[in-house]
């Protein structure tokens, strides 16, 4: 279990790449099970789940191969295994995406249920809903998922109960290859949505509406081979630009469409930074000590639960008191007891954390309990006086590509110690 080592104090400044989204990615890999040739996939971030998915694949008998460390090949043709195993799929939440389109394809699927997580139940029963609408026969043996579908899947109009990424996500996918036309009502209209429709479309999908609440999609007999390019990670984006801005500094991100984090680059300005966006950059810059701001999160276009965490980390140094309420995942406040151990004056009430911006925050060990909490806990930690020393931080090497490199090159003091080291002897930053 490696360790991150950060002395605060640095002002960040410079300009970055944004890398390819996990929370896109994902998806588009599980799509090319659908596919009836060969997909070449570019601007895949090199992240665990990304090779766990690709392990699965691989798994299931598909061929695999790389060319570079963000393009890659799956030729899902050769695959015989409609199965999702445990073993190889505990560690992803995002397993359950294998689920349409396996059913899809081979008519049956054994998917293992992803496990509750540090920020909440995960459940996937409107997915389940959706797919038996669709002539599904479902059953949960032993915490695998037991799908059938002998006669194939037939198109239905299906209404989510809540919006859901994930089920939207599945649902498209399984819809694709189904007879027939399927309506999807109160999907989600997150970006990584839309980078899955345009991809299948591309392939042959009909698909139209995504990006609305209402997805229609006409079944075709096939999917041929072609290409899938990942979207801009927003949340990795959105990530740094508030290094930039909680270290008093100026930070430009690149190849990111600016339309994906308007939520957010809002509540930014009316924290009186200055934010200046271009077709595909994002420039943020700190004038002063920021403003309180509250926010609450919702689904796309409202702010993104997966930047809570980091935007708390902003105002935990505001000026004034903000509300931060947390609408999608009940328990995703694992990282104010980190914070406040740095310092930070946060108080929870159910799914509302009240934060009263302090002076300064102390460098302190801390322990990441999940991905965005850890990355909260790095802005934190940058922003402190003295050292931070960031444990389990294989949470944040989920959805961070090469972090220190990042932010190394933006000016920060950051670095990396496997426990196999004497990290206490080897680590301090302030030789
Ligand atoms: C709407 C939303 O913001 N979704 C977030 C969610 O996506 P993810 O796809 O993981 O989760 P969902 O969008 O499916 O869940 C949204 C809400 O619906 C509930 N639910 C979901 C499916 C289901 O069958 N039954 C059910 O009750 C969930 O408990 C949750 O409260 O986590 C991802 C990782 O943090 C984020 O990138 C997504 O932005
Ligand atoms: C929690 C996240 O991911 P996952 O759904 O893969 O757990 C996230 O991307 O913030």
């Amino acid at each position: 279990m490696d360790k991150i080592i950060i002395r605060g104090g640095e002002v960040l400044s410079g300009t970055i790449e944004a890398s390819g989204a996990k929370n896109a990615a994902l998806p588009l890999l599980a799509a090319a099970i659908l596919v009836d040739g060969s997909v070449t996939y570019r601007r895949i971030p090199h992240l665990k789940d990304i090779s766990t998915m690709m392990t699965l694949l691989a798994w299931q008998g598909a061929e695999v191969t790389y060319d570079d460390q963000h393009c890659l090949h799956v030729d899902t043709r050769p695959a015989t295994k409609s199965e999702a195993p445990y073993e190889l799929v505990k560690t992803m939440r995002a397993s359950s995406l294998v689920l349409g389109p396996l059913l899809a394809r081979f008519g049956e699927a054994k998917v293992s249920l992803p496990g509750g997580c540090a920020i909440g139940a995960r459940p996937i029963d409107m997915h389940l809903k959706g797919l038996e609408a669709m002539g599904a026969e479902i059953d949960v043996e032993q915490g695998d998922i037991v799908a059938h579908a002998p006669n194939g899947l037939s198109g239905a109009h299906i209404v989510f109960d809540q919006v859901t990424v994930t089920g939207t996500e599945n649902l498209m996918m399984a819809a694709v290859l189904a007879s027939g036309m399927t309506v999807l009502d109160n999907s989600a209209r997150e970006p990584e949505i839309v980078n899955l429709a345009d991809s299948l479309r591309s392939l042959g999908a009909d698909i139209e509406g995504d990006g609305t609440n209402r997805i229609v999609i006409q079944g075709v007999e096939r999917l041929h081979g072609g290409e899938m390019t990942t979207i801009a990670d927003r949340i990795e984006a959105a990530t740094y630009l508030a290094a930039g801005v909680i270290t008093g500094g100026d930070v430009t991100v690149t190849d990111v469409d600016p339309s994906m984090l308007e939520a957010f680059l809002a509540r930014l300005k009316e924290t009186g930074c200055t934010v200046e966006t271009g077709e595909d950059y994002i420039r943020c810059k700190a004038n002063g000590r920021l403003k309180a701001v509250d926010i609450s999160t919702l689904p796309h276009p409202g702010f993104p639960t997966d930047l809570q965490a980091q935007f708390m980390a902003l105002m935990t140094l505001a000026d004034g008191t903000s509300v931060v309420r947390e609408t999608i995942f009940e328990n995703r406040f694992m990282h104010v007891q980190e914070l406040a151990r740095m310092g930070a004056n946060i108080r929870l009430d159910g799914n509302t954390a009240i934060v009263t911006g302090c002076e300064r925050l102390q460098g302190a060990p801390v322990m990441a309990t999940d991905l965005r909490a850890s990355a909260s806990l790095v802005l934190a930690a940058l922003a402190a006086e003295g050292e931070t020393v960031v444990s389990r931080v294989y949470h944040i090497d989920r959805g961070y590509e090469r972090i220190e490199e990042k932010l190394s090159k933006l000016g920060a003091r950051i670095k990396r110690h496997s426990v196999s080291e004497n990290w206490m002897q080897g680590a301090r930053l302030d030789a």
